[in-house]
């Protein structure tokens, strides 16, 4: 992520991994603080083995596209909600890359940092069936505390 300030989001991404059984790393990079941090990081990620790079950004969100120019392995984007333009900045920074150099583009917001965990845990599924046992039992359990009332029925 860019900053500690986008932790509070990311971190539904790295609670959603764990729950998942999916070793990750959370680290603060930041293409404009933080550049040349961000070229070494992406730079090992192949040799280092990372599978994804969910990359968490708000506002003038650079960090997603510019790990994804300078790694193969596959980024999926995650706009922070920004304070002065409620994520919207970061959602169209993220999403509006040039062909040839792909960002996989989520929701604004904790929604987004789940589903980013989701689809990555979904990628990894492929080729590990333990993975893929722990992400279907994970979509059974959000299935079933899914009420079918809108609210619990008045007791006599
Ligand atoms: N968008 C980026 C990048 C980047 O794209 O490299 N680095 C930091 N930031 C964003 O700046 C916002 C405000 O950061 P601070 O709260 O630290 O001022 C954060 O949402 C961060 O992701």
């Amino acid at each position: 992520m860019g900053s500690r300030s986008d932790w509070p989001t990311m971190r539904h991404a790295a609670n959603t991994l764990e729950a998942l059984g999916i070793p990750f790393e959370a680290r603060v990079v930041s293409a404009h603080r933080t550049p040349l941090r961000m070229v070494e990081y992406a730079h090992a990620a192949r040799g280092r083995g990372l599978a994804a790079i969910i990359a968490g950004a708000g506002g003038a969100a650079h960090l997603p596209g510019m790990v994804a120019a300078l790694t193969p392995v596959p980024v999926l984007g995650v706009p922070v909600e920004s304070a002065a333009l409620k994520g919207v900045d970061s959602l169209h920074s993220i999403v509006q890359m040039p062909g040839g150099v792909p960002v996989a583009t989520f929701a604004i917001g904790k929604a987004g940092a789940i589903n980013a965990a989701l689809f990555a845990a979904a990628m990894l599924a492929v080729t590990d069936k333990a993975i893929e046992a722990r992400l279907d039992a994970w979509r059974r359990a959000q299935t079933d505390n899914v009420p079918d009332l809108p609210e619990d029925l008045p007791t006599e």
